[in-house]
């Protein structure tokens, strides 16, 4: 009860005031109430306005989106928009359709980017594109360079960008591509083109250069496999010195040394008639008939061969092109072709040039060895000498036999003097020294002109001449070249450098090599004639031909010094014509003289070979006689006194001698052992002449 009259109170007191204050508290919630819808008007004005701006923005963000793809989609630059987050292509323009060997958007997603073995061959992997994509988000845009497999059309090198951008909402790349194949073609070409011009002008091998103009044109002409042939001049044929890694070796073997001649496939073709020579399809192209199985192998179907010609017009080699496919070669594959083909021709020819000057160095090297073997012959040595220079000459000539050969222009005759030759020819060679019979005017006139000539198969020796090959075998590489060797302008015989196996050609320099050593032995034969007649004038009488007085001291010193040693023996014959004053004043002097030569040639008949008989001044002669005592020496006397008595000379009279034979006596000198002979004749003479006397 207490409690209902209390709060009773307490109502009538507020009673007044929310009397008072209530006017105040409707106004104020009025005040509020017409806040409150004004700022709602405005917000649902600003809702508007913002929902309007919003689906504007919309209507033009895909106004944008269809504008941007009218204009990518006809731009040569490859485009495509890819939603980074899900990896699928949004939207990829024509150009990078091509490019990427697909035909729409989601093949582009499928088959490349998703597809990491769509990759293997691009520059760079799946994970690594994907890493740049994941860095674009941080960075805004990425460039780089990419080679793509490339189609048949499509670019092999692209330009590229990434660029981080919203599309249709979603959060995307941008890829741009610029086709920068034709510039990266160029670099590469410069660099090959660089690096075989590099090869030409340096020292580097022959194949190693050809092999970059392979590398080159293989770069020119896409899909092509090439090879470089060399003419070898000396064998007419080609060789195969570089060639791609690709054609398999039977075809590189089977080309290699091809000849230069129509039907041997399309280089040896071009190289005959020094023209193109494009086989279209190798399997109807008579010029392959021989080689179809070969091209069918190594997946040959054309061929395109240039010959490569020299400055001074001469076959150089050939460079041969080959497709997997039937192809003729377009004016710009011709055009593209004709600067490697230039290159190929400065790379030969430097190479031919240096290795002429080497083989110059060398041959005249050899060239001066073997002269100066010759000219510094010893000449106690010569026929050991000029035998050693054959052999040297057999080597530089690459030659298996070389020999001399003698005219002997009295007699008709002609013989090998000097001879070396391979162990193998030993036994096949005909006996050196046998003499064969010659007409020497008929071969003067075959070698006329002073020049060595070559013989083989298709010029054959002379029959004359027909025994320098006897026993040998004749056949295709078979060659003897003849120098002829003068002197004093008389043919007196042959140098022969005889080949029987393949090997160096008789170019003119080397045959003119051979002339010069002909020409050469030559004179060291006249050498030796004039040295050999020297040393004869030196001990020989000139009048009789007998030793002289100096040779006849030096066999008695030797002699005297042999006895002494090995306590020999040995006797002297000493004898003079008899009354000689007496014919040289009745017949004259020259009548005389014929007498001493009559004289010297019947004792020289007369003696064996190991006496010495020579002439001992005037008209007083010398016998030395090893082995021999006094009464062998008077019985060696007597005969000659004998004969000379009964000689008829061609004076109308006999002539005879008187002689002194001593015989050596332990503890003689020459002096003495003369002396003693001497007066053995005088006593002779005394003795009333033509008699023999032996000394006591
Ligand atoms: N025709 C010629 N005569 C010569 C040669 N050498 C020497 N005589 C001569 O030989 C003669 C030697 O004469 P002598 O010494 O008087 O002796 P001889 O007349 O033979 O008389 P004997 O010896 O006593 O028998 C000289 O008249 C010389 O001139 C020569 O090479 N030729």
């Amino acid at each position: 009860m207490m409690d209902a009259s209390v709060e009773a109170d307490w109502i009538s007191l507020l009673k007044p005031f929310l009397l008072w204050v209530s006017p105040f508290l409707a106004l104020v919630f009025l005040v509020l109430l017409v806040v409150f819808w004004l700022r709602a008007r405005r917000l649902g004005r600003q809702v508007y306005d913002l929902t309007l701006e919003v689906g504007a923005s919309s209507r033009s963000l895909r106004t944008a989106d269809r504008d941007l793809q009218s204009l990518f989609d006809q731009s040569s630059i490859a485009v495509f928009i890819l939603d980074h987050r899900r990896r699928e292509i949004l939207y990829a323009n024509n150009t990078a359709l091509t490019a990427f060997g697909v035909s729409d958007a989601d093949a582009l997603t499928s088959r490349v980017i998703q597809n990491p073995e769509a990759w293997e061959e691009s520059s760079f992997t799946l994970l690594e594109f994907e890493a740049l994509l994941d860095k674009v988000t941080r960075t805004g845009l990425q460039v780089f360079e990419w080679r793509l497999p490339g189609g048949e059309q499509a670019p092999e090198w692209l330009d590229c960008s990434l660029s981080f951008i919203t599309y249709l909402g979603n959060q995307s790349v941008l890829f741009t591509g610029v086709n920068i194949t034709a510039r990266k073609r160029n670099d590469a070409l410069e660099k090959f083109q660089l690096r075989a011009m590099r090869a030409i002008a340096s020292d580097s091998p022959l194949n190693q250069s050809l092999s970059q103009l392979v590398a080159l044109i293989e770069r020119l002409i896409p899909r092509a496999r090439c090879a470089v042939f060399v003419h070898d001049a000396e064998q007419r044929r080609l060789r195969w010195t570089a060639g791609s890694s690709d054609l398999p070796s039977p075809f590189q073997d089977r080309l290699d040394e091809l000849p230069v001649a129509f039907g041997a496939a399309g280089a040896g073709t071009a190289a005959s008639i020094r023209e193109r020579v494009v086989a279209r399809d190798v399997r109807s192209d008579q010029r392959w008939d021989a080689f179809r199985d070969l091209a069918e192998q190594a997946g040959v179907r054309s061929s395109w061969a240039e010959p490569v010609i020299g400055a001074n017009g001469e076959l150089l080699g050939c460079v041969e092109l080959y497709h997997d496919e039937v192809w003729t070669p377009s004016e710009d594959d011709v055009d593209r072709l004709t600067a490697p083909v230039s290159l190929a021709s400065l790379a030969i020819e430097r190479h031919h040039w240096q290795a002429k000057l080497e083989q110059m160095i060398v041959s005249e090297q050899s060239v001066r060895r073997i002269s100066t073997n010759l000219l510094t012959l010893d000449m106690e040595r010569v026929d050991e000498g000029i035998v050693g220079t054959c052999a040297t000459m057999g080597d530089f000539f690459q030659a298996d036999r070389v020999f001399i050969c003698q005219l002997e222009e009295a007699s008709h005759e002609i013989s090998i003097s000097h001879e070396w030759c391979i162990r193998a020819l030993a036994r096949l060679r005909p006996e050196t020294g046998r003499k064969f019979p010659v007409i020497p005017s008929s071969l003067g006139v075959l070698f006329r002109e002073s020049s060595p000539q070559v013989f083989d198969e298709e010029n054959p020796l002379p029959p004359m001449l027909e025994f320098l090959a006897e026993r040998l075998e004749r056949g295709a590489d078979k060659s003897v070249i003849l120098g002829p060797i003068f002197r004093n302008e008389r043919l007196t015989g042959f140098l022969g450098i005889q080949k029987t196996s393949a090997g160096q050609a008789w170019t003119p320099a080397r045959t003119e090599t051979a002339q010069l050593m002909a020409s050469l032995i030559g004179a060291v034969m006249t050498r030796q004639e004039l040295v050999n007649s020297l040393t004869f004038q030196a001990v020989h009488d000139q009048l009789t031909g007998l030793y002289n007085r100096h040779k006849l001291e030096n066999f008695l010193k030797q002699e005297v010094a042999r006895c002494n040693r090995y306590s020999s023996v040995f006797s002297l014959i000493i004898f003079d014509l008899d009354r000689f004053k007496s014919i040289n004043d009745r017949f004259g002097h020259n009548e005389g003289d014929s007498v001493l030569s009559t004289v010297a040639q019947l004792v020289d008949q007369n003696v064996r070979e190991s006496e010495v008989a020579g002439r001992w001044g005037g008209e007083e002669f010398l016998i030395l006689l090893p082995e021999t005592g006094t009464d062998s020496a008077i019985a060696v006397a007597e005969r000659i006194r004998e004969t000379i008595a009964q000689h008829r000379f061609s004076i109308p009279e006999p002539v005879t001698i008187s002689a002194g034979v001593a015989t050596f006596r332990a503890g003689d000198d020459p002096h003495q052992l003369v002396q003693r002979a001497d007066a053995a004749l005088y006593n002779a003479k005394d003795a009333g002449r033509n008699r023999v006397i032996s000394a006591l």
